[in-house]
C-alpha cells in the first residue's frame, strides 16, 4: 500500500542496507510513518524473515502507541543486492541508512558501493555503534554526504537518536537528516565523532563489566539487572540489554572500541566470547543471559 500525502513520511523513499536486528527495526519505524522502504541484504534467510519481523514490530508498536495509528504504512520491498537500490516505486532513494554488520571493512565496502550509485546530495547514514564516521568517510567518493546515527533498539520505541557529525559531514546532510528524523518523530542529539561516540563508549564497557561481575560469581544475571534497575534506574539492566543488542554485535563493538582507544576495559571478556562461539547471541538466537524460546525477534 502506498503512503498518502497526509502521513508524515509521505514522499520519502529510504534504502536500508542490512535486514538484521537494526535494519528491520529501522524499516519498521519508517514504514510505520508512511515511508517507502527497500530493505537490502545478501543473506537470503535474513531477507526472507524481514517482512514478518517488520510487520510484527509495526503491529506491536501500534498497540503500544509508539507508532501513529492513522498513518498509511509505507511500502516495503526486499532486495538481495545493491543493484536493486531503487525503492518500492522504482525511483531513487531520498536517503540511505546503512545497518550492516559492525565490521569496518564490510561497512567501508558497502558505503563505497552505495555512494557510487546514488545521486550526489543523497544523505548516506551509517548506523554504526562505534566505528568513527571519519574512518568510514575515507571509503566514500563524497564524505560530505555521510553522517552517523545511532538508533537504539528497538527504534520504534526509543525516540532519542544519537547523531554523529563527522569532520566532513555537510550542513545540508545534517539538515536533511534532521528533517527525516522529524518525519519519524525522533529527537536527535548531535555529538562529535569518536570511537563509540557517547552511548556505546559508556554503555558497552559497562555491560562488559556486568558480565565480569556475573563470571566472578558475585551475583547472578538476574541480581545484577535487578540492582541496576531498582537502585540505579537502568530501564532493563545491562545483561538483558546485552541480549537485546545481540552478543555478537556487542563483541564486535567492544573490539572496535578496544582497538581504537587501547582501553583494556573494552576488551570483550572471556564469557562473552564463549557465548558468541556457542551461538548464544541473546534474544535473536533464543538464548543469551536469559531464555527467549518461542518469542518472535
Ligand atoms: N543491535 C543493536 O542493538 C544495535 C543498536 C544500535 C546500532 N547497532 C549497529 O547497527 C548495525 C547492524 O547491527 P545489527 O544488530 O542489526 O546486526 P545483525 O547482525 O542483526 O544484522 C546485520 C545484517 O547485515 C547484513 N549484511 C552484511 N553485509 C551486508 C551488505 N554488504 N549489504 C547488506 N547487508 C549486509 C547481514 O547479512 C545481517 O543480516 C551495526 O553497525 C551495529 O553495531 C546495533
Amino acid at each position: 500500500m502506498a503512503a498518502e500525502s497526509g502521513t508524515p513520511g509521505a514522499g520519502r523513499r529510504l534504502a536500508v542496507l542490512g535486514a538484521g536486528v537494526m535494519g528491520s527495526g529501522i524499516a519498521a519505524l519508517a514504514v510505520g510513518h508512511g515511508v517507502a522502504v527497500s530493505l537490502i541484504d545478501p543473506d537470503r534467510q535474513r531477507l526472507d524473515a524481514a517482512p514478518a519481523s517488520v510487520d510484527h514490530q509495526v503491529r506491536t508498536a501500534r498497540l503500544m502507541g509508539a507508532l501513529p495509528d492513522e498513518a498509511v504504512p509505507g511500502a516495503l520491498v526486499t532486495c538481495p543486492s545493491l543493484a536493486d537500490l531503487p525503492t518500492a516505486d522504482g525511483t531513487a532513494p531520498t536517503a540511505v541508512i546503512e545497518a550492516v554488520t559492525e565490521d569496518a571493512d564490510a561497512k567501508a565496502k558497502v558505503l563505497a558501493e552505495v555512494s557510487a550509485l546514488v545521486a550526489p546530495g543523497t544523505p548516506i547514514i551509517s548506523n554504526t555503534s562505534s566505528i568513527p564516521i571519519d574512518e568510514l568517510a575515507l571509503a566514500m567518493a563524497r564524505p560530505v554526504d555521510l553522517i552517523g546515527t545511532h538508533f537504539m533498539n528497538p527504534p520504534y520505541l526509543i525516540r532519542t537518536v544519537e547523531v554523529i557529525r563527522g569532520t566532513h559531514t555537510g550542513e545540508a546532510t545534517l539538515e536533511a537528516l534532521r528533517a527525516l528524523l522529524a518525519a519519524l518523530h525522533r529527537q536527535p542529539i548531535v555529538v562529535r565523532d569518536a570511537p563509540g561516540f557517547v552511548t556505546s563508549r559508556i554503555l558497552h564497557p559497562m555491560i562488559n563489566d556486568a558480565v565480569r561481575v556475573v563470571a566472578a560469581g558475585t551475583a547472578s544475571a538476574e541480581s545484577v539487572d535487578g540492582l541496576m534497575r531498582g537502585c540505579l534506574g537502568h530501564p532493563t539492566g545491562p545483561l538483558r540489554t546485552a541480549d537485546l543488542i545481540g552478543l555478537d554485535n556487542l563483541v564486535d563493538s567492544l573490539w572496535v572500541l578496544h582497538r581504537r582507544t587501547g582501553d583494556e576495559g573494552c576488551r570483550p571478556c572471556d564469557v562473552l566470547l564463549e557465548m558468541v562461539r556457542a551461538g548464544h547471541l541473546g534474544r535473536k538466537s533464543g538464548r543469551g543471559f536469559y531464555e527467549y524460546e518461542g518469542e518472535q525477534a
